[in-house]
């Protein structure tokens, strides 16, 4: 019998469908049921947050949103408050993805506002961090990860700390011209995150905090990267967006996977 803690498995949005076709993928997923141990989220697009939220409310399905100010409210034109994400029914946000820090100059410091915005809000963080090709390639990816997490936790309380979901999002695997991360690299990556987590709040706490892998994750290498030792679930992009795929892509890493 397989016996593991609770296997995340979500899927971002990111800039794509508008109200309509929004609420009908929420329709569609609304009477999916994962198998046991497994939670599935969907990252929805601000424009369709409180509605696909209503819908899913009652679902085995958690929403999230795909990023928040920190700040409560005031002059910040453009931006959303934790308040205002929480009022639309999330319970997960994104915080620091890498489009963000990448195009919409995000740095570890607004990423370290936003984490303790958001559990001061009730929301759940999923935190990413990912090395830049660059820094993968100047062998830095150890120091990268560990300098955005330590950052990002900082003002975040220790017994918090395992309500928190964080993803290790290589920025080299992320989209179309991404290359998955093989799994003995994404084993290692995280057997490494396990150890900085328990370096700031102690081993006991540390193995709570669920760390995900995300990029180019597909239907044939999603199982895979849950059989890792450290990986507690997987954060999907492309090949989620289609409802009926996503739930495919769920089903096949139960069903496939081998015996604990
Ligand atoms: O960006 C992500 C991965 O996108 P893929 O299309 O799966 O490469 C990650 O945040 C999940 O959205």
């Amino acid at each position: 019998m397989v016996t593991r803690k609770t296997v995340w498995i979500g899927t971002n949005w990111k800039m794509n469908k508008g109200p309509a076709e929004a609420l009908a993928a929420a329709e569609a997923l609304k009477s999916y049921h994962p198998p046991e141990g497994v939670k599935p989220f969907v990252i929805i697009p601000f424009t369709s947050l409180q509605a696909v939220a209503g819908v899913l409310k009652t679902s085995d399905v958690v929403v999230g949103a795909q990023n928040m100010h920190w700040e409560e409210s005031g002059s910040w034109t453009g931006e959303i408050s934790p308040e205002m994400v929480k009022e639309c029914g999330a319970d997960i946000v994104l915080i620091g993805h890498s489009e963000r820090r990448q195009h919409f100059a995000e740095t570890d410091w607004t990423v370290s506002r936003k984490m303790a915005a958001a559990m001061r809000h009730g929301l759940r963080p999923l935190l990413c961090i990912g090395e830049s090709l660059e820094e993968y390639d100047y062998g830095v990816t150890d120091e990268t990860l560990a300098r955005q997490l330590k950052i990002a936790l900082h003002d975040v309380a220790v017994e918090d700390l395992p309500d928190i979901l964080v993803a290790y999002e290589p920025v080299w695997a992320i989209g179309a011209g991404g290359r998955a991360a093989d799994t003995d690299c994404v084993a290692r990556v995280h057997t490494g995150l396990r150890r900085v987590l328990n370096e700031i709040a102690g081993a006991e706490i540390g193995a709570r905090v669920p760390l995900l892998y995300g990029g180019s994750v597909t239907q044939d290498n999603a199982r895979s990267y849950v059989e890792q030792p450290n990986v507690d679930g997987v954060f999907v992009g492309r090949a989620g967006w289609n409802v009926p795929d996503f739930e495919k892509l769920i089903d096949r890493i139960i069903e496939e996977r081998a015996p604990a």
